[in-house]
């Protein structure tokens, strides 16, 4: 008999905090891709940029897909030992055989992909959702730029590891385009600034209790 595999998604993220461009990337996912559930990879070191402890990061998540029986964070065997993205899929292979990955990941970071460590042991063996997202030069108006954006520079990216021997699957996750980021988040905290809806309701008392971002 033939079983067929299961398709799962990997959100890999510094989350610091997580946002709703999050969620809304992880649902639209789910849903376009069909799969069957999201595991949620915080990285523990981020090595390339200045994070809050992991464990606030963690619990931020954590509170942030409690009601999405689809979404689930990753066991803490995961980038135990290191944050790479393909030490992220050695150790999630490990645990969950004879599955189908799929990466979810937003437009910034997959113009980075050619330069991730040992991409080459990673770009071939995952399925790409890339999110659009406003590129810091485009304006809110200028939509139908951003979707042509958004398809280029993603044709540009797979082109360039195609001529790296990497030929990738890939597709463009189909939602609207949200201006959300952390950075943004950690900004309106430092000024004292709202960040009702911007955040899961539970994730904004977390960061007022926690006294996080606001120095
Ligand atoms: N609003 C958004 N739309 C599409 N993708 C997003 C959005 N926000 C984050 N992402 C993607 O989610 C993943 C995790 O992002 P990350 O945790 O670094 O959040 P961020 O908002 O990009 O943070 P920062 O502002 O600190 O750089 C990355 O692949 C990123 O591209
Ligand atoms: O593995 C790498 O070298 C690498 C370098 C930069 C980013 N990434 C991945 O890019 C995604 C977004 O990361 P971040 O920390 O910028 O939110 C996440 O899945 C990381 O694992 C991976």
């Amino acid at each position: 008999m033939q079983y067929s595999r299961h398709k799962v998604g990997i959100l890999g993220g510094t989350f610091d905090p997580v946002h709703w461009g999050h969620l809304l990337m992880a649902e639209a996912a789910v849903s376009q891709a069909n799969l069957k559930q999201v595991i949620w990879v915080p990285t523990r070191h981020p090595h390339y940029k200045n994070a809050t402890a992991f464990e606030h990061r963690w619990q931020m998540v954590q509170m942030a897909i409690a009601d999405n029986p689809a979404f689930k964070i990753a066991p803490a065997t995961v980038n135990s030992t290191e944050s790479y993205a393909v030490q992220t899929l050695i150790d999630l292979k490990t645990l969950y055989p004879n599955t189908q990955w799929c990466w979810i990941v937003g437009l910034d970071a997959f113009e980075t992909l050619p330069q991730w460590y040992r991409c080459q042991e990673l770009a071939t063996e995952c399925h790409w959702l890339v999110a659009p997202r406003l590129p810091a030069t485009l304006k809110i108006e200028q939509s139908t730029a951003i979707a042509t954006h958004s398809q280029l520079r993603c044709e540009q990216i797979v082109q360039k590891l195609e001529s790296q021997g990497l030929p990738i699957t890939w597709q463009i996750l189909h939602l609207p385009y949200v201006g959300i980021s952390s950075s943004l988040i950690r900004a309106l905290c430092r000024d004292r600034l709202s960040i009702r809806y911007l955040v899961p309701d539970a994730v904004r008392l977390y960061i007022e209790k926690h006294r996080l971002y606001s120095h």
